[in-house]
This record gives C-alpha cells, sequence and structure tokens, in this order.
C-alpha cells in the first residue's frame, strides 16, 4: 500500500558542512552557474518606535518561494558570456527591484565573499553597497515598480536589527525565518563586515543562529579575509580555490539549493 505524503513537507537542512569560500578570482573565472546576491543598507539614527536604536536599515526581500534573501539571482547567463559577476547582479537588480543603475551599480568594489554549494554546483556570490537613508527609500519606494515584483519577488523588508524587551522578538526572531541558500550566512556577515554589529553584538544571538559547525567556519574564514582584502593583506586560500576551480564542474542548471 503506498504512502500517503504528508501534507506539509519540512525544509531539508541546508548542507552547510560542504559549503566551501573562494576567493574573488576563482568565482569570477570559474565554469560553475554563479549566482549573486546583494545586500543595500543605509546607517541610520532613527529610532524604532522612538526607543530602540536599529543601527542600520537592511533590505531583504520575500521570495516567490516564501523565504527571505537578498534580491538577485543566477547571473551565468549562456546569451552573455563574458559579461561580469557585476552586470549580471545589476541586470538582476534592475529585473527585481527596478534599481536606478545611474545611481546605484554594483562594482567590485562591493564584492564581500563567494561560496560554492556543491549539492547545487553552484557558486553564491555576496555584495554589499551603502546608500544615504534617504536613497534607502527611494528604492524601497521603487521597487514596487519592478518587472518581477510579484512574481521573483513579493516585496523588500526591512531586518529588524533591535531586540525587544522579551529578549526573542526583533531580530532574535528574524532569524528563525526560513532563508534562501547561504542568505542567513550573508547576513550575519554582511552585518560585521560592513560593522553594523561588532562579533560582540552578534554573540548575543548564538542561541539562534544555526547550530552547524560548517557554518561558525564559513562565517568566521568570511569575516577575516574580507578584513585582510580591504588591509591589503590578501591571505592565499590556493588549496581550497584550487579543488574546485579545477574540478572540471559544468554549467548544468544547478539543482535547487533550499
Ligand atoms: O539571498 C540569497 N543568498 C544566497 N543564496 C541565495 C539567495 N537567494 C537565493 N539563493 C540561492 C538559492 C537558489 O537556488 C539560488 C538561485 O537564486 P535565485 O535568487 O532564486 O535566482 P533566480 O531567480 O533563479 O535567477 O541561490
Amino acid at each position: 500500500m503506498s504512502k500517503v505524503p504528508p501534507a506539509v513537507a519540512a525544509a531539508p537542512d541546508f548542507p552547510w558542512g560542504q559549503v566551501q569560500q573562494l576567493n574573488y578570482q576563482d568565482a569570477n573565472t570559474g565554469t560553475i552557474v554563479q549566482a549573486c546576491h546583494a545586500m543595500i543598507y543605509a546607517r541610520t539614527n532613527a529610532k524604532f518606535v522612538s526607543q530602540l536604536p536599529c543601527k542600520a536599515w537592511v533590505m531583504m526581500q520575500m521570495r516567490f518561494d516564501g523565504k527571505l534573501g537578498f534580491p538577485g539571482g543566477i547571473v551565468s547567463d549562456l546569451a552573455v558570456p563574458d559579461a561580469t559577476l557585476e552586470e549580471g547582479l545589476n541586470r538582476e537588480l534592475e529585473e527585481e527591484m527596478a534599481l536606478d543603475m545611474s545611481r546605484f551599480a554594483f562594482n567590485s568594489s562591493h564584492y564581500v565573499v563567494s561560496h560554492y554549494c556543491p549539492r547545487a554546483n553552484l557558486i553564491l556570490n555576496f555584495y554589499a553597497q551603502e546608500v544615504s537613508e534617504q536613497a534607502f527609500k527611494e528604492i524601497e519606494l521603487n521597487a514596487l515598480k519592478a518587472e518581477e515584483y510579484g512574481h521573483e519577488s513579493l516585496g523588500v523588508i526591512r531586518i529588524p536589527l533591535y531586540t525587544l524587551d522579551d529578549g526573542h522578538n526583533g531580530f532574535p526572531a528574524f532569524l528563525q525565518n526560513q532563508f534562501a541558500g547561504t542568505s542567513v550566512l550573508q547576513v550575519v556577515i554582511g552585518l560585521v563586515t560592513q560593522e553594523i554589529f561588532t562579533l560582540d553584538d552578534l554573540s548575543a544571538f548564538s542561541a539562534v543562529l544555526p547550530k552547524h559547525h560548517g557554518y561558525k567556519r564559513l562565517f568566521e574564514d568570511a569575516v577575516r579575509s574580507y578584513k585582510e582584502r580591504k588591509s591589503g593583506n590578501v591571505a592565499e586560500h590556493v588549496e581550497q580555490n584550487d579543488k574546485v576551480a579545477n574540478s572540471g564542474q559544468s554549467f548544468d542548471r544547478p539543482q535547487t539549493v533550499q
């Protein structure tokens, strides 16, 4: 007798243990399918409900699949084989958010980190750009006019970067949503590398961050290599990058990665 499937399937665990960090060059020249996602943020002195400091407004979006993620998408476009990662990212941001490219185009100076996910045969590249408070509000409003609004993107959101008196509502509750791909890792990498949160600030949320050891290592490596790159003291991660760059992976469509 065949088993009746459950009406609601639980989300499979994200394979944090398999994910590897790549450097920009290897991510940019490989033959593996690439996705780029971007964190747009504004530092602010505004307070939530005139009381709680929020440090910054940070934009994410509700995706078509019910998960939270940063705007962006798959950028390895066989029709435009020589396009850079940033050209691909900008095209995605125009479609998803109607982002004004004359003012907010991303370039390599906004690059933060890349991760390779073997289960999906996909490289996930992450960028961050600071804008003014005024520009942030304009970008939010303009996103409603985007071609993909109501399709790929169901609307932009701000991350609640404060904790209410009960110690749970606010950022801790936000972290318990479901996130696409590596985006929950990118949230914390983005907050720390852009100096919105310190490591001490972040440690307050350890109970609600993913527990997998691979996740913690990826976070620490990303912050370290970002700081080394910004200070001009670039460490080589040759062994790890060569393994992926020479792995002969092909341009097959990636599998969906939860
Ligand atoms: O914000 C994100 N950060 C990291 N990985 C992400 C994020 N959003 C999605 N993903 C993963 C999961 C998906 O399998 C791939 C492709 O992303 P998506 O935005 O859905 O791309 P397309 O719309 O299909 O171009 O990346």
